[in-house]
């Protein structure tokens, strides 16, 4: 049983870190920092602190520190972090049958998630056999979370703007963690530049953020790693976006960058222009709804953890206009995908707090 002090201080972090819309509001960051380490021995709340730890939100930016207190929590067993254990270490690249150890672990103590993730791996490819549960190895994962990853050399797609074809940018189980973390809360998508809202049938998708409340530590992880892709830092990076089109759902012809005459351009003063985007596709079995560029005749579809990188303005922050792109419709199946876009500066809305 979780002492109900314990389960007021979380609910209070949660509320603060959850904020409005799914934004924190300023000045609360310490107090959700303070309530989280105040109800630290139930591993829930010691995992959140981690993350807050990582992210410097509330707490002085540490990642040794995040990964001990993250470490600390796994090893308590809670199921759900057994289960988010085996996704790092999946997206480390770390032993499949430590990865398949976790998993089982967390699906016989009742996370259905857990469960899921196992059975779609099996659809892919035949079970490793599980191996021990081993601390040395589950510090090494972790450790690995915000070191930069090894950028496996991409294919330029074009000529006249920077287009970059990544493949395996994440690993399968990642994309599926990141699936079936969102499912519940897929909603119809709104386009975020004002520019098309309005217009019916721009954008026809369903879509869900990885708001703050969101970012644990497999999430810092994957943002980690996509955003280096485009050469940047996480905390560049807006909250992740997954997409979900289904049979005749489309994104129409539009550019990513914002456009700088709007009332919102205050939000561009702040963290810079979309420098750049990152898509992953985090499925396959679809037929349609590749990427398409226009005026640069390029059409793609990358297949499940592959990522597509490409700019959206030029060193001198220039809109490039031959950015222009589209989801075309999906004529069979359902396509998921998972953008970053990445700011010019940081976009994290909470102070910066470093050591
Ligand atoms: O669905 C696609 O391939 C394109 C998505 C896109 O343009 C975006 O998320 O900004
Ligand atoms: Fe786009």
């Amino acid at each position: 049983m979780i002492d109900v002090s314990h389960k007021q201080a979380i609910a209070t972090a949660m509320g603060i870190i959850s904020g409005q819309d799914g934004v924190p509001m300023p000045g609360d960051y310490d107090r959700a920092a303070s309530a989280l380490s105040s109800a630290q021995v139930v591993p829930f709340a010691k995992a959140k602190l981690a993350a807050l730890t990582a992210m410097g939100c509330g707490v002085p930016r540490d990642r040794d520190r995040a990964c001990a207190l993250y470490f600390d929590a796994v090893v308590s067993g809670f199921p759900p972090l057994l289960r988010d254990m085996a996704v790092i270490n999946d997206g480390a690249r770390g032993d499949k049958g430590l990865t398949r150890s976790l998993l089982m672990r967390a699906a016989s103590s009742g996370d259905h998630m857990a469960a899921d993730l196992i059975l779609a791996w099996e659809r892919r490819e035949p079970p490793v056999s599980a191996s021990a549960i081993d601390s040395a190895a589950l510090k090494t994962s972790l450790a690995k979370i915000f070191h930069a990853a090894p950028v496996i050399q991409p294919s330029s797609l074009s000529p006249d703007l920077p287009v970059f074809a990544h493949v395996n940018a994440l690993t399968p189980l990642q994309c599926d963690y990141l699936m079936m973390s969102a499912a519940p809360l897929l909603q119809p998508s709104k386009v975020v530049d004002g520019d098309h809202s309005e217009q019916a049938g721009f954008r026809t998708s369903d879509g869900a953020a990885f708001l703050p409340a969101r970012m644990d530590l497999p999430v810092l992880q994957i943002i980690t790693k996509l955003a280096s892709l485009a050469g940047a830092a996480p905390e560049q990076g807006e909250f992740l976006a997954l997409l979900r089109y289904r049979p005749g759902q489309e994104y129409r012809p539009h550019h990513d960058y914002l456009p700088e005459d709007k009332a919102d351009y205050a939000k561009v003063k702040r963290s810079g222009q979309r420098r750049m985007t990152v898509l992953t596709y985090l499925n396959n079995g679809y037929h349609g709804g590749e990427t398409d560029f226009p005026k640069l005749n390029i059409s793609h579809n990358g297949g499940q953890g592959d990522s597509l990188v490409f700019a959206n303005i030029d060193e001198t922050s220039k809109p490039q206009p031959q950015s222009l792109h589209a989801g075309l419709p999906v004529s069979q199946g359902e396509k998921w995908l998972i953008t970053l876009w990445v700011r010019e500066k940081r976009f994290w809305p909470w102070p910066a707090k470093t050591l």
